[in-house]
């Protein structure tokens, strides 16, 4: 990068930003001296189970929302068209199933964690096994969206990386440790919308300034980067609309099903209705986001027409293109490129805050209190604020990691959920849809995905089998060239038949988007087989509530007596204590739930819940 070429910033950029910094921490603030100035694990972890649909479904977007999105995304379109766009097709179901399968069995069981669910349908092993894989993939993931800002700032504006690194994780830390969930969440809300604002300058100023729409979209157009439906079947296609639409549904429950940060905003709502609701209003938000992504890209793309800028760029990826792209178009514009920096650090510090607490909530829940229940409250919250700290300093060290991980940032963060999280998605579904699968068999199926994802995982990243083939990029030049010169290009990249990869090589060469299906099934296939060779579970050994009843609601043609046989009827059932279901030698916190889904709503999406409803006093 020659220094002419450097985007610098001016004073009120640098002021912007600190202002972001200053905003979150006043709320972080805020939330450590109002209300129960989070006294209590109850208030710091699970923010009193009081907040709202809204500022709970934007939080449910900033938490995996991240710089990478705001970065990556803009920068595979730009590479390999609009293909990428389909993964908002995976949002239907991925997000339908959270909202009537694993928010239900979560709510009604109390549960203050995920992971305690495990300990409820399964034993205290497999909670542990879950928690510790959790915890790998968002200690990883943070590394990755800290490092991923500042590293993409530093390469375009000189803007100084350590010193950024510090100033964000700190900054976090702080706000995080003092204001819990409260502070996480509402600081998410007022993150969220910065992003996108940021976003839509970009795109506004960038299309005015490329000639306007019509010209954007001619430009787009005419360097084929408006991808159709690709339905080819090979499971080796990086992005196809199967790898994005279905593969990215097993990637949408990995997270919005049953990954704690995600869990635990459920478990904060008032009530099981809000949480079903917060769920729905993701879709949208989510809908945008992608949007606002992906037309970044393309404005890029009609910018830059695909030309090579890897002079302007450094030696560094595509993804610090974006910035360039960003400086260049708001550079002339003072304040404008501050929105960007403050657009995306928003970005980190809502997924970076929603990856602390998730991870101090299950160290405390999982791993400390079941060893400690003597401990006080107030000892209990101290130590959860400790953890928070400790996990911010952790995942500095993250970012370090990822500084030697491969190019694109969101290749990367796609590929750690589908390694990690696909397994644990696999470990959820085979408790909450299989009653036979018993302990033994849920260890060893976590075990077995975990085993094969990194192995595929590495495998892929050692043979960089699966970066996927760029396409001819056709620059402006070709494209102002007589037209029988532009075909014969075309026809000549095009005769190049890629050598089809066979064995192994095919076995490595798999999308990174089916990881979190393929690991999601090893788990529930090989957790089977082990269960029933250590003698399958029966109905009534498992803990009421634990099981939804899938198999029933998919078979419901079966007569009666057949599907008790098969034993997958017994309803999701409401607990009728206010108590949770107490697992043999579990003690999971019991908190006293306000107030359930009412009589018909529960009944609405769970048509065929014999159990009665006791109507619940509405605790005063
Ligand atoms: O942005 C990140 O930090 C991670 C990359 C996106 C993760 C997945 S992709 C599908 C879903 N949509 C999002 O905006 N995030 C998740
Ligand atoms: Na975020």
């Amino acid at each position: 990068m020659d220094p002419s070429d450097q985007k610098h910033f001016a004073v009120v950029d640098y002021v912007i930003f600190a202002v972001l910094l200053a905003a979150s921490m006043g709320i972080g603030l805020y939330h450590a001296l109002s209300g129960g100035r989070q006294r209590t694990t109850q208030e710091f972890l699970m923010a009193d189970r009081s907040m709202r649909c809204l500022p709970v479904s934007l939080s449910l977007i900033a938490s995996f929302q991240s710089a990478v999105a705001i970065i990556g995304v803009p920068a595979e379109i730009y590479t390999h068209g609009t293909q990428y766009w389909f993964i908002g097709c995976a949002y239907i179901l991925g997000l339908f199933i959270p909202a009537h399968v694993f928010i239900p069995v979560f709510y009604r069981l109390q549960v203050s964690s995920a992971y305690q669910y495990l300990e409820l349908r399964f034993s205290k092993a497999v909670r542990i096994c879950g928690t510790l894989t959790f915890i790998c993939q968002m200690v990883i993931y943070m590394g990755i969206c800290v490092y991923t800002p500042a590293f993409a700032l530093n390469a375009v504006t000189g803007f100084e990386l350590w010193g950024t690194v510090l100033a964000t994780g700190l900054v976090c830390t702080l706000y995080t440790t003092m204001g819990g969930l409260k502070a996480v969440i509402w600081t998410d809300v007022f993150q969220t919308v910065v992003m996108f604002a940021g976003q839509l300058a970009v795109i506004v100023v960038g299309v005015q300034k490329t000639g306007g729409v019509s010209e954007v979209w001619r430009k787009v157009w005419e360097g084929n980067r408006i991808s159709g439906l690709d339905l080819n079947p090979d499971p080796t296609e990086r992005h196809t609309f199967w790898t994005l639409g279905v593969g990215g549904i097993f990637l949408m429950l990995s997270l919005y099903g049953v990954n704690q940060a995600q869990v635990q905003r459920y478990l904060s709502s008032r009530t099981e209705r809000d949480a079903v609701r917060s769920c729905y209003m993701v879709f949208p938000s989510l809908q945008l986001a992608l949007a606002l992504s992906c037309v970044m890209g393309l404005v890029m793309f009609a910018r830059y027409c695909g030309e090579d800028h890897s002079d302007k760029r450094g030696n560094s990826s595509m993804d610090a293109m974006v910035i360039y792209f960003v400086m260049d178009m708001l550079q002339d514009l003072p304040g404008l490129p501050g929105l960007f920096v403050a657009c995306l650090f928003s970005a980190a510090l809502s997924t970076i805050s929603s990856a602390f607490n998730s991870l101090a909530t299950v160290t405390m829940e999982d791993l400390i209190k079941p060893h400690f229940p003597a401990m006080t409250e107030a000892r209990a919250t101290q130590l959860s604020k400790a953890l928070a700290m400790s996990y911010g300093l952790l995942c500095l060290a993250m970012a370090y990691l990822t500084h030697l991980m491969g190019d694109s940032v969101l290749q990367v963060a796609l590929k750690i959920f589908g390694m990690v999280g696909g397994p644990v998605l696999g470990l959820f579904s085979l408790g909450m849809f299989f009653p036979w699968a018993n302990s033994t068999g849920a260890v060893a199926g976590l075990g077995a995905g975990l085993a094969v994802a990194f192995w595929v995982g590495i495998g892929s990243i050692l043979t960089r089998s699966n970066t996927g083939i760029r396409p001819p990029v056709p620059d402006c030049r070709a494209m102002l060239l007589s037209d029988n010169t532009t075909a014969a290009i075309h026809t000549a990249l095009s005769n190049v038949t890629l050598s089809r990869p066979s064995g192994l090589k095919r076995f490595y060469s798999l999308s990174y988007m089916w990881y979190s299906a393929f690991n999601c099934f090893t788990v529930i296939l090989i957790g089977l087989i082990i269960s029933f060779l250590t003698g399958p579970m029966k109905e009534e050994d498992v803990t009421p509530g634990t099981v939804y009843p899938l198999l029933g609601k998919l078979l419901h043609f079966l007569p009666e007596r057949l599907k008790k046989k098969l034993c997958c009827v017994t309803p999701l059932g409401q607990t009728l204590s206010s108590q949770p279901p107490q697992h043999k030698e579990s003690n999971g916190s019991a908190f006293q739930q306000e107030d359930g889904p009412s009589q018909e709503e529960t009944e609405s999406f769970l048509p065929d819940a014999h159990t009665p409803f006791v109507e619940r006093e509405t605790a005063v």
